[in-house]
């Protein structure tokens, strides 16, 4: 199933447990703003490329919207779509005053040199600034993408409005960036792990953990777990996976891939199909990379006891189903990494505050946004005897559907 079918079922599912009318559904269901940019730049041999570049503002009724922007070659519209959606039902699900976007450029990042890839930031950017703004969409980082990307958007964007750090966030920090956004999205996946896991009498340490992907989320959580005593026991990345039953040496493995751009070869672990990590078996499986890697192909064999949602729409709803009757507990994307665009609120705040917070700060407020998030879906769980993910749509969608009634609809 597609992800932005994926993602509108799960919408009707909790739009129906919430009685919500008919043509308030429909207006919550359909996007604000659709963007699809041609994006032409000369390439460092003189020859011209094109590329198509999307922005999908879904939401705005809790405030401007906000998402990461992607660089991949499966970037498609209908994906950035639900992406966009999704990041709307976070936003509300963490009880951060905004709405939900993403964006994208169908291309392939490896392939382009650093002033293409620059090149090409500028041009879409000069092609979406008059829609977008600090208070009226917001971009970030995704799969793709990093502060140096954030840095090209503000600088582009800059040219035409003036200087505006709080336009982006996850941005360097000498450009306004916050402490700790960097490591948030992974830091996040952590305190969400911790709270599902007291409440099922168990900690991170001593468990078996799996990881797909190695980029910004799957390295912090990597780490993250790795201080607090988790083993984690299998990681891939696109170039394959490594394995070591006995517990892989995170910081040893990054040094790994920082020198050698991938984790084939690594002395501390043997090699494995990448086929069969999300089917390893192990205590909690984490997907920090693509979406839809959970499916009907794979759900009935995986042994993860738990799986927690650090990429964005992981489990299709046939996996999701699969996995529920096997009584895997899911803890679902729009909490479980909800941490990277909650620090960019933080982010955001500073920049219009013009003061900068300690890391210290930004980590434990992000904790206590991470832990509130968690008890008010315990207890849309609880009041509408549902899974963790329609407690978390459910607990988003009631968030969005009532500041949409209250703003109304009078033209
Ligand atoms: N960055 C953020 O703040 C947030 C990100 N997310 C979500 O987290 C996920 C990861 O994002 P992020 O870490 O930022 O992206 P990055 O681009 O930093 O990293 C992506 C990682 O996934 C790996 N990867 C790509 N394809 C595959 C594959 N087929 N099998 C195994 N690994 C693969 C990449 O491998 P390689 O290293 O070899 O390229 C890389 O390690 C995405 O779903 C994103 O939407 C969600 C919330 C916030
Ligand atoms: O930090 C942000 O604004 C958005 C992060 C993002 O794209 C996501 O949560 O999927």
């Amino acid at each position: 199933m597609n992800a932005l079918a994926a993602t509108n079922r799960n919408f009707r599912h909790a739009s129906r447990i919430l009685g919500l009318d008919s043509k308030l559904e429909k207006s919550l269901l359909i996007p604000f703003r659709e963007i699809k940019v041609e994006c032409t730049i000369p390439k460092d041999d003189g020859s011209l490329a094109t590329y198509v570049g999307f922005r999908v503002q879904h939401d705005n009724a809790r405030g401007p919207m906000k998402g990461g922007i992607r660089y991949h070659p499966e970037v498609d519209p209908d994906e950035v779509n639900a992406l966009a959606q999704l990041m709307t039902w976070k936003t509300a699900v963490v009880d951060i005053p905004y709405g939900g976007a993403k964006g994208g450029i169908g291309c392939t990042p490896k392939d382009l040199s650093m002033s293409e890839l620059e090149r090409l930031t500028r041009v879409f950017t000069q092609k979406i600034h008059d829609l977008i703004g600090t208070h009226t969409d917001v971009p970030a980082p995704d799969m793709g993408t990093n502060a140096q990307t954030m840095a090209w958007i503000l600088d582009e964007y800059s040219k035409f409005h003036g200087h505006s750090p709080a336009v982006v966030t996850g941005k360097p920090i000498a450009l306004g960036g916050s402490l700790g956004r960097e490591a948030a999205t992974g830091r996040g996946v952590v305190f969400a792990t911790e709270a599902l896991l007291a409440q099922h009498g168990k900690s991170i340490k001593g468990l078996t953990f799996v990881i797909q992907g190695f980029g910004n989320v799957g390295s912090w959580v990597a780490r993250l777990i790795g201080e607090r005593g988790g083993k984690i026991i299998a990681v891939s990345d696109v170039t394959g996976a490594v394995k070591n039953q006995n517990g892989l040496d995170i910081v040893d493995l990054l040094r790994h891939k920082e020198e050698t751009g991938c984790l084939t070869n690594f002395s501390g672990g043997d090699h494995m199909d990448p086929n069969e990590l999300l089917t390893h078996e192990c205590d909690v499986l984490i997907p920090c990379a693509l979406g839809g890697v959970l499916n009907k192909e794979n759900a009935a064999d995986v042994k993860a006891k738990f799986i927690i949602e650090a990429a964005n729409h992981p489990t299709d709803p046939e996996a999701d189903e699969i996995l529920s009757k096997k009584g895997v507990v899911i803890l679902p994307d729009i909490y479980a990494n909800a941490g990277g665009v909650t620090v960019s609120y933080f982010e955001w705040v500073q920049n219009i505050q013009g003061f900068m917070w300690e890391e210290e700060k930004v980590n434990y407020e992000l904790q206590k946004y991470m832990t509130k998030a968690f008890h008010n879906i315990k207890a849309m769980c609880q009041s509408h005897n549902c899974s963790l993910r329609m407690g978390a749509f459910t607990l988003g969608v009631k968030r969005v559907a009532r500041a949409t009634t209250l703003r109304g609809w009078e033209a």
